[in-house]
C-alpha cells in the first residue's frame, strides 16, 4: 500500500514537503502534477504546477521521484516540495488521499518500511528520532553518531564474535567428533563477551544525560550563596539574593547548555533546622528534588565544620553530592565569625570584587595568600582532610568559588560535568536508550549464567543462555524483533517521519 503524509511541521514556512511512499507513488503523484512526464528521471527536480482536481493549479513547486530501491523507504518515494502554507498542503495531501490506493501513514511508518525494507539497521532509526527529538548540541551529536552506525557497530561487534561461539558449541554438539576442541575456550570468551555487553549497557546512563539533560540542584544552609552562584552559572540574576537567610523558599530552575550538554540547574530553600512555616514547606520540597537529580552541589558558608557539611550531605539522600566551599572571597568565618559580605554590596550580579575587599585574615590557613582559584583549583585540599569520615564527599578535595566574584565557578562548572560526565565528550556517546539498556541487561545477565555454566555444566546449557543472549542483542540491532516492539519503537516517531 502507498502511504503519504506531510514530512514538515504543520506550520507556515518556505517550503513544506507532501511524501508519498510505495508502489502507486508516481502515478498518484501525478495526478497532482499532471505535467511531470510518465517515466520521470529519478532524484531530479522538476519544476511543476500542483493541481486540484478541476485541474486548476494550486501552486507551483518542486517534484521528486525516487524509484525504489534506491530511496529513503527502499520503495518508488515522491515528493512535492510545495511554498510552505499549511491549508495548501493539507489540500494536496486530501487529494493524494482520496485515491483508493493510499492511505496516510502511520507514525514513523517512512522510517519503519526503511528498516524492514533494510536500508537502515534499528539502531540507526532510532537515531532518526533522537535526532528529530534533540535539544542540545551533544543530543545532536550523538543522534549524528547513532544515524552513522556507532552504537550499531558497537552491537555488531558483540553479536558477531557471539554467533561464532555459539555456532562453535552446536557444532560440538551436533558433530562430536569433527568439531572436537572447538569448545575448550569457551569459558574465557563468554566472560569476554560478558564485560562487553555490560560496557555497553554502562553507557546507558550517559545516553540519559544526553537525550534528557542533566538535572543539577544547589543546595546547603541558608545564607551560603546558593542564588548568587546559581545567577552566576546561570549568567543572568534569575533568583533573588539577600543577606536575609532564607530568601529563597520555591526551588528555582534554569536550563543551560554546557559544552553543548543541556543542564537543567535548581536554586533551593536553604536548610536550617528551625524555619517558619513556609520556609519549612520549600526545605520539604528541596529534599524532595535533590533525591531526583543526577547531581546535588552542596555550598558551604564559610566556617562549617567538617560534622556539619557530613550531616548537610546526608540531606541529598543517595544522589551524587559535589561540595564546594562558597563565599572563598570572605575570610573563613571561623577566624572572625561577625565579619560580613562586603558592606552594602548585596545584589548579586553587579557587585564588583573591589566591594567586597579581600579580607582573608592572615594566618587564615596556608592557603589563604594568593589564591586564584584559576590557578589549579582541583588540587586545593580544604582542611588537607580526606581519608576516614562517613561522608565521603564532604571529605574530598572542595572546589572554592565564590558567586560574587565569579572566583572558581568556570572551574566548578568543569567539575560538575566531570561528575556527571566522567571524562571524555558528551558526543562520544553511544546512546543507548532504555529499551536498548533493557535489552543488553538481558543479554548480559544471560551471559552471566553461561559463565557459571561453563564451569559446572553441559555445553548444552552453555549454548543455550548463549543462544538467549543472543535473541537479546538480536532486538536491539533488529535482527529478531516482533511487530509489537516495532509498534512500540515507531510510536514515538512524529507523523511524516
Ligand atoms: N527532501 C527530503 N529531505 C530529507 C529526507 C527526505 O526524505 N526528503 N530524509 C528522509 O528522512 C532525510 C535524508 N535521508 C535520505 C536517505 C536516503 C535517501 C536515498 O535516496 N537513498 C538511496 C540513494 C543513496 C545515494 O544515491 O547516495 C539509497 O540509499 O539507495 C534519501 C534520503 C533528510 N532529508
Ligand atoms: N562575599 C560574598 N558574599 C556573598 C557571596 N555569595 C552570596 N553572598 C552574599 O550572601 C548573602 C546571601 O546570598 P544568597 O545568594 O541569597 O544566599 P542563599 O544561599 O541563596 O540564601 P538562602 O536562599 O536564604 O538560603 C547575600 O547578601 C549575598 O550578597 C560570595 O560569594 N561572596
Ligand atoms: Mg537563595
Amino acid at each position: 500500500m502507498t502511504i503519504a503524509a506531510l514530512a514538515t511541521a504543520p506550520a507556515a514556512g518556505a517550503v513544506g514537503i507532501l511524501r508519498l511512499s510505495g508502489p502507486d507513488a508516481l502515478e498518484v503523484g501525478r495526478l497532482l502534477a499532471p505535467g511531470v512526464p510518465a517515466r520521470p528521471t529519478p532524484r531530479h527536480a522538476y519544476l511543476a504546477s500542483f493541481v486540484d482536481a478541476e485541474g486548476r493549479a494550486l501552486d507551483e513547486g518542486l517534484f521528486l521521484y525516487f524509484r525504489g530501491p534506491r530511496s529513503f523507504t527502499g520503495e518508488d518515494v515522491v515528493e512535492l516540495q510545495a511554498h510552505g502554507s499549511p491549508r495548501l498542503l493539507r489540500l494536496l495531501l486530501a487529494r493524494a488521499l482520496e485515491d483508493a490506493r493510499v492511505r496516510h501513514a502511520a507514525p514513523g511508518e517512512f522510517t519503519r518500511r526503511a528498516f524492514l525494507n533494510g536500508r537502515l539497521d534499528l539502531t540507526r532509526a532510532e537515531a532518526v528520532a533522537d535526532l528529530v527529538a534533540a535539544d542540545s548540541e551533544a543530543a545532536v551529536r550523538a543522534a549524528a553518531a547513532g544515524l552513522s552506525g556507532v552504537l550499531a557497530s558497537r552491537v555488531q561487534a558483540l553479536e558477531a564474535p557471539l554467533r561464532a561461539l555459539h555456532a562453535d558449541m552446536e557444532g560440538v554438539l551436533s558433530f562430536p567428533d569433527e568439531a572436537e576442541g572447538a569448545d575448550e575456550d569457551v569459558g574465557p570468551r563468554v566472560t569476554a563477551l560478558r564485560a562487553q555487553a555490560e560496557a555497553l549497557l554502562a553507557e546507558a546512563g550517559r545516553g540519559r544525560l544526553v537525550r534528557r539533560g542533566a538535572r543539577v540542584a544547589l543546595f546547603g544552609p541558608v545564607n551560603a550563596g546558593k542564588s548568587t552562584l546559581f545567577n552566576r552559572l546561570v549568567g543572568e540574576a534569575r533568583a533573588l539574593v539577600d543577606d536575609e537567610p532564607g530568601t529563597t523558599r520555591d526551588a528555582l530552575e534554569a536550563r543551560v547548555e554546557w559544552d553543548g550538554l543541556a543542564v537543567t540547574l535548581f536554586d533551593t530553600a536553604g536548610l536550617r533546622e528551625t524555619p517558619g512555616r513556609v520556609e519549612a514547606l520549600g526545605i520539604a520540597r528541596t529534599r524532595e528534588l535533590l533525591a531526583g537529580v543526577d547531581l546535588a552541589v552542596l555550598v558551604l558558608p564559610p566556617g562549617v565544620t567538617r560534622a556539619e557539611a557530613a550531616a548537610w550531605t546526608r540531606d541529598a539522600g543517595g544522589t551524587p553530592v559535589l561540595v564546594v566551599d562558597g563565599k572563598c572571597d570572605v575570610a573563613d568565618a571561623s577566624e572572625s565569625p561577625r565579619r560580613r559580605v562586603g558592606g552594602g554590596a548585596v545584589e548579586g550580579g553587579a557587585a564588583d570584587a573591589s566591594e567586597s575587599p579581600r579580607q582573608r585574615v592572615s594566618g587564615g590557613s596556608a592557603e589563604g595568600g594568593a589564591a586564584d582559584a584559576s590557578e589549579s583549583p582541583r588540587q586545593r585540599v580544604n582542611g588537607g582532610a580526606v581519608e576516614g569520615g562517613a561522608a565521603d564527599a564532604s571529605e574530598s578535595p572542595r572546589q572554592r568559588v565564590s558567586g560574587l566574584t565569579g572566583e572558581g565557578v568556570d572551574a566548578l562548572r568543569d567539575d560538575m560535568l566531570g561528575r556527571l560526565w566522567g571524562g571524555g565528550t558528551p558526543s562520544a556517546v553511544a546512546l543507548v536508550s532504555e529499551r536498548h539498556a533493557d535489552a543488553l541487561r538481558r543479554a548480559s545477565e544471560a551471559l552471566g549464567r553461561a559463565e557459571r555454566a561453563s564451569r559446572v555444566s553441559t555445553l548444552e546449557v552453555v549454548s543455550g543462555e548463549v543462544g538467549l543472549a543472543l535473541e537479546s542483542l538480536g532486538e536491539v540491532s533488529g535482527t529478531v524483533v516482533s511487530e509489537a516492539l516495532l509498534d512500540a519503537i515507531f510510536q514515538r516517531f512524529c507523523i511524516g517521519k
